[in-house]
């Protein structure tokens, strides 16, 4: 069995960048929404894309995004991967594929079993599913809240390339790998020292973990 895959995702500061990278991440996650406290501006997607570039493989993370949107996150961080993390439909995920010629991570939101069983629906177009506890109604960002969802909800997925997200830190993430068996991680909050701020020794301390967990269980 490989190694957990870990994605850092909220990453803003070329000091945290480097932070994921040292410490040994397999992606970073850069978020283009302006209401999350992690949202970064083109210039600054500029910079970090740059720095990023070869060191880890880079996510840009939207909601909802129109193409005009996307293709200016794409030509300023030149990401890896798209993260679509809004109410994308799978058809929408299947033409943001077809346009920009990138592989998709699909967000979807699970707070029921029915949730998860809808996820089948973007298995032919989503290269990864990422399942991330859903955002209370009406909430203003869709994501990023540091908020759990029941595991066993994932018991039975059929999905061969996915990720857990939603409330993971140094402290449980190793129990939820146990529990789920997840192939891949994301965290954004659980590596924080103030909402929307990382924190370098966290985001260490998160990658032992789960290396811990690899050495001695995968
Ligand atoms: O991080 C954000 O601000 C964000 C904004 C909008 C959509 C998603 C966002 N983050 C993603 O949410 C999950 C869970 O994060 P957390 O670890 O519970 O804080 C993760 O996939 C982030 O990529």
């Amino acid at each position: 069995m490989s190694d957990t895959l870990v994605k850092i995702c909220g990453l803003s500061s070329p000091e945290t960048l480097l932070a994921a990278v040292s410490a040994g991440a397999d992606m970073a996650g850069f978020v283009f929404f302006e209401k999350s406290p992690r949202h970064i501006d083109l210039e600054t997607a500029r910079t970090l894309g740059a720095l990023g570039s070869g060191r880890i493989r880079k996510v840009a993370l939207t909601v909802d995004a129109t193409d005009d949107a996307l293709q200016a996150v794409i030509d300023n961080l030149e990401p890896d991967l798209l993260q679509l993390h809004g109410r994308e439909t799978p058809a929408r995920v299947a033409a943001v594929k077809a346009c920009f010629g990138l592989p998709v991570i699909k967000a979807i939101g699970v707070a029921t079993a029915e949730d998860v069983a809808a996820a089948q629906s973007y298995e032919d177009v989503a290269d990864i599913l990422l399942f991330d506890a859903k955002p209370a109604p009406g909430a203003a960002v869709p994501g990023g809240a540091g908020v759990a969802f029941d595991w066993d909800l994932l018991r039975n997925i059929s999905a061969a390339n996915w990720m857990l997200s939603g409330g993971l830190d140094a402290e449980n993430v190793r129990e939820a790998l146990r529990h789920t068996n997840a192939p891949a991680v994301d965290v954004s909050s659980g590596v924080e020292r103030e909402r929307g701020v990382k924190d370098a020794g966290k985001i260490a301390k998160f990658l032992l973990e789960v290396r811990v967990f690899d050495g001695l269980l995968r």
